[in-house]
């Protein structure tokens, strides 16, 4: 036995919905998966990671792909989303940080100048070997479900980096961006590294398609989205084409305004969240890129109606199928993650009406 089979034999995702739809074509029912599906709404979740912080869980084979067949296994969704997290890299190449329950990254020292930037250490493969591991075991347990990879975003890592931890307004970030630009990008740049090197990781040890969140880059303006943060997310997705030809999506929360300018970062796939109607999303897409396919958009019932009953979720199902039907593809999905106290049920009874509302005879 050897541990490394052709890619070409391993499964058969010829026909996988989720693939389809990301390259623009007729899937046999719109793909539905939804962000944090592996988490905290899982009673089987929340019993697997008893006793592991969140960080060490994620270097652990055997429990990342525990954790990430979980929700396919119950909700029967259209793509496995590896079990990880955004600064994961960041804690495997030596960063000082730790992932807190209820609050998220904490960084033990935050960058503030030019020398701390300098000694950011840059990731290595072998650092996270572990990630390796788990993505192998999933694509031999997955059968024909597509296994998604991820990585975070230059400034949505950024963001944690320079400001210590989760914030509301960011300031500190775009205070460095705009007082010291040349230590700005030296610093997204090195981000940019390390996401491109945890992404090749994934891409190498068999994931079928990565989505880059740049979760927090809402926070910005046009302008300064395009001059501080597009160049470098757009030499990620570059940097993943050469590597390979599996779909790419692009998300982040309150894009609205920057949808356009994301599609040209190069991704195929553009996540939108729940401010900005799909219709809408399409024609906003389309404009920044006219001789382009028709966009495929990713998205975008917002979590919070999970909570309002099965009636309002049905209304809402229907009115986001029948506008993303403007859309060269639609993935179905949430605007953002599911909360953590989301009925797994409601999400079930989801994934079922997505599937039978859009089935292809
Ligand atoms: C901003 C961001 C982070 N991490 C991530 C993002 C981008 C996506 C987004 O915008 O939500 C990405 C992420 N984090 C996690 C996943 C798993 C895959 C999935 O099911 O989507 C993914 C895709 C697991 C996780 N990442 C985290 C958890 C919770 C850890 C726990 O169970 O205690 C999980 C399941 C921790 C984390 N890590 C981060 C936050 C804000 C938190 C939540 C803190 C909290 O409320 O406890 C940073």
């Amino acid at each position: 036995m050897t541990n490394s089979a052709p890619v070409s034999t391993r499964r058969d995702l010829a026909d996988a919905p989720l693939l389809v739809a990301a390259r623009g074509g007729q899937p046999r029912h719109t793909p539905v998966w939804f962000m944090r599906q592996a988490g905290r709404s899982l009673p089987e979740y929340r019993r697997a990671r008893e006793g592991t912080p969140m960080l060490q869980a994620c270097l652990t084979p055997d429990l990342v792909s525990e954790i990430t067949l979980q929700p396919v296994r119950r909700h029967g969704v259209d793509a496995a989303i590896l079990f990880s997290d955004i600064v994961l890299p960041l804690y495997a190449a030596g960063v000082g940080l730790d992932i807190v329950a209820g609050t998220g990254p904490v960084v033990s020292n935050p960058i503030e100048g030019p020398a701390d930037v300098s000694a950011l250490p840059s990731l290595d493969a072998g650092q996270v070997e572990p990630v390796a591991e788990a993505v192998r075991l999933l694509v031999s347990e997955l059968g024909s479900t597509p296994l998604i990879g991820f990585a975070g975003a230059p400034f949505t890592l950024a963001s944690y980096l320079v400001e210590g931890g989760p914030s509301r307004n960011h300031e500190r970030t775009k205070a460095l961006m705009h007082s010291d630009p040349k230590t700005w990008h030296a610093l997204l740049e090195k981000l940019a590294d390390t996401t491109l090197e945890f992404l090749r990781v994934q891409i190498g040890a068999g994931v079928d398609a990565i989505q880059l969140f740049d979760s927090w880059a809402g926070a910005l303006s046009l302008r300064d989205y395009r001059e501080f943060v597009l160049p470098h997310s757009r030499r990620i997705f570059e940097g993943v084409a050469e590597l390979s030809d599996i779909p790419k999506i692009h998300f982040g929360v309150g894009t609205g305004e920057l949808l356009g300018a994301m599609r040209t970062a190069g991704p195929d796939v553009v996540g939108v969240d729940w401010r900005v109607p799909l219709d809408t999303a399409v024609a906003r897409l389309g404009a920044a890129e006219p001789e382009s396919a028709k966009p495929v958009v990713q998205g975008n019932l917002d979590p919070a109606v999970l909570f309002a009953g099965w009636d309002a979720v049905e209304r809402e199902v229907h009115r986001i199928l029948a506008e993303g039907r403007e859309a060269g593809g639609h993935i179905f999905n949430l605007g953002h993650g599911v909360l953590p106290t989301t009925d797994p049920e409601i999400l079930t009874r989801v994934v079922e009406l997505v599937h039978t509302t859009t089935a292809q005879r």
